[in-house]
């Protein structure tokens, strides 16, 4: 039994790092464990210049303080009314390292997103163009698709034409959670990958249900059923370089998840690669997780793999119930479970 491993240096290539307290409070979880993380930019408001990047990156670094070793890879979110030549330009600046597509409503802070993906024509052929990735939250928005089936049906109304129409134009469809999903980008022949999350590989939807309605085990896309949940493992440690470490840590105030109306986000930062490290062995594919983790999220961008390394040991360490207090009080994700790995920093 390996008790010890050692892999170079991962990185996130999805999280939520919020703003003001809450960016404060929650950006040295994921800085503590990857070296670089793809940043959202669904902040109120949304982050679609680069004048409001290139302050997000400040305030990112700010709030890691002096000589943090973190690089934020930063987002432009669009709207219908994106400009491709501005996008363009910060992509060669290196400000942006890819564009974010959000459907108008389909999650949380995503009411200035796209409402009809045939009015970014432009923007689609110049990311195709400059070979910037395209990322997108692939459900469907449409009220008389159940929720459980926004995923698989976003994959057949608007990613299948999208790869057709735009065959070169690199994609990552962000946190798969259905074997639709899984089946086609592993078989697609088209520049596509997707990133997958721990909640996905660990909870199916009754946890959401579990004795009562847990709001902590609500993130979108929602949890599915047991054989989605084992379909994307499967293609987590199959090795495939289309398939990448991409956490969702998506933080909420207690309060905002413990409600009437709870948002969606699950908060998984602070135990994310133990957690997923507990699949990887679950599955007998610990020498797999190396490249999930951090190889081939950063060859799929265009980016050097990292220097440097992290060692995970085997232990029992016990997620706290909450992390935090006052405006940033979080419940993280398996909050009172231990998990059989610690990262040993
Ligand atoms: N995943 C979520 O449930 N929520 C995310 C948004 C998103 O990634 O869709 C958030 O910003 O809270
Ligand atoms: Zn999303
Ligand atoms: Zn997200």
């Amino acid at each position: 039994m390996t008790d010890r491993l050692t892999i170079r240096r991962p990185d996130d290539w999805h999280v939520h790092l919020r703003d003001g307290a809450m960016l404060t409070a929650v950006a040295q979880h994921t800085a503590r464990q990857f070296a670089r993380a793809i940043v959202m930019p669904n902040l109120t408001p949304p982050v679609t210049d680069l004048a409001a990047a290139a302050a997000y990156r400040e305030r990112i670094m700010a709030a890691l303080g002096e000589g943090a070793d973190f690089t934020p890879l930063m987002t432009c979110y669009l709207t219908d009314g994106a400009d491709a030549g501005m996008i363009a330009e910060g992509y060669a600046a290196g400000l942006f390292a890819a564009c974010k597509l959000y459907p108008a409503h389909a999650t949380t802070n995503s009411a200035h997103g796209v409402t009809d993906i045939r009015r970014l024509t432009t923007v689609l052929e110049t990311l195709q163009r400059i070979g910037m990735p395209l990322l997108i939250h692939g459900e469907v928005t449409d009220r008389s698709i159940d929720i459980f089936d926004r995923e698989a049906v976003f994959v057949e109304r608007v990613l299948t034409p999208l790869t057709r129409d735009y065959p070169a134009l690199k994609i990552v469809l962000e946190h798969i959670t259905t074997a639709e999903a899984a089946a086609f980008v592993a078989e697609a022949a088209h520049p596509i990958a997707a990133t997958i999350t721990p909640q996905h590989l660990l909870i199916n939807r009754n946890a959401i249900f579990d004795g009562g309605l847990r709001p902590h085990a609500y993130c979108l896309p929602v949890a599915k059923r047991e054989s989605h949940r084992l379909a994307v493992r499967r293609a987590a440690v199959s090795g495939s370089p289309r398939f990448f470490l991409g956490t969702d840590s998506a933080p909420h105030v207690v309060g905002a998840k413990e409600s009437g109306c709870g948002c969606a986000g699950i908060f998984n930062a602070p135990y994310a690669l133990e957690a997923y490290l507990r699949v990887f062995d679950e599955e007998g594919a610990l020498d797999r997780f190396e490249g999930f983790a951090a190889e081939h999220g950063a060859r799929f961008y265009g980016l050097p793999l990292n220097g440097g390394t992290v060692t995970l040991v085997r232990a029992p360490v016990t997620v706290p119930d909450r992390i935090g207090t006052g405006e940033t009080a979080v419940v993280p994700f398996m909050a009172g479970e231990t998990i059989g790995w610690r990262l040993d920093v």
